[in-house]
């Protein structure tokens, strides 16, 4: 059974790894994430995570189970157990933190479930991997800059790290030439998409990330 689980959460984060860039869905209304998550899977998005703050975030996950079959459905900002059991329970192919807690590895893991480990620095990152975090999400990257991304990848050469924070299209390819295995983006994705008009324009936002993804060598 646990060779079953682990082979899953390896499955999941090699795909995440594969995708290089999640959408990170945090928004202050429920009824906004079924259209948006719409337009961002039409769009070709391939994983997405809706963070607990958003309200009802644990219905819009099994909503977005049950109707997105070939698309990866997370659970972001889970900074405790008692949320990575909900998200668990709503069905999250994988969990998001900001910050190092050791019992949510354990618990996802004993799910099935890579974790995407928020840390900053070094001994956050150091703990991270302690931990057996599957991908370690240096954050808020954007804060600390390029520079400090990628001294990090010195020590931590072996360690598959994911900037998130302040990653947009004007600096997106700096960050996977920093070693960068993948981003995730929230402000740009994380808007209301209620009428044709803003539909169209996430949808070639979304076309043009995928683009400078596509390009990348490595
Ligand atoms: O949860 C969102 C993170 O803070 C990243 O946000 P951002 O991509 O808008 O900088």
């Amino acid at each position: 059974m646990s060779q079953i689980l682990n082979a899953n959460r390896i499955k999941i984060s090699n795909q995440i790894k594969q995708h290089k860039l999640v959408a990170i869905l945090r928004l202050k209304q429920q009824s906004d994430v079924a259209p948006l998550i719409n337009c961002l899977v039409n769009a070709g998005i391939n994983a997405l995570e809706i963070t607990s703050n958003t309200p009802g975030f644990e219905q819009e996950i099994a909503k977005a189970r049950a109707t997105y079959k070939n698309t990866l459905i997370g659970a972001g900002t889970i900074i405790n157990t008692a949320l990575a059991q909900q998200a668990i329970d709503a069905g999250a192919q994988f969990i998001v933190t900001p910050n190092t807690n050791q019992a949510v590895v354990e618990l996802a893991h004993r799910h099935g479930l890579p974790v995407l480990m928020g840390a900053l620095t070094p001994t956050d990152v150091a703990n991270a991997i302690e931990y057996n975090a599957d991908i370690i999400k240096v954050f808020p990257a954007g804060s600390m800059g390029v520079n400090y991304f990628k001294a990090l990848t010195g020590p931590f050469s072996d360690v598959p790290l994911m900037p998130v924070g302040g990653i947009n299209l004007d600096n997106l390819t700096h960050w996977f030439a920093a070693g960068a295995c993948a981003v995730a983006v929230s402000s740009d994705f994380s808007k209301p998409v209620n009428n044709k008009q803003q539909y169209d324009t996430l949808s070639q936002l979304v076309c043009k990330y995928l683009s400078a993804v596509a390009h990348l060598t490595n």
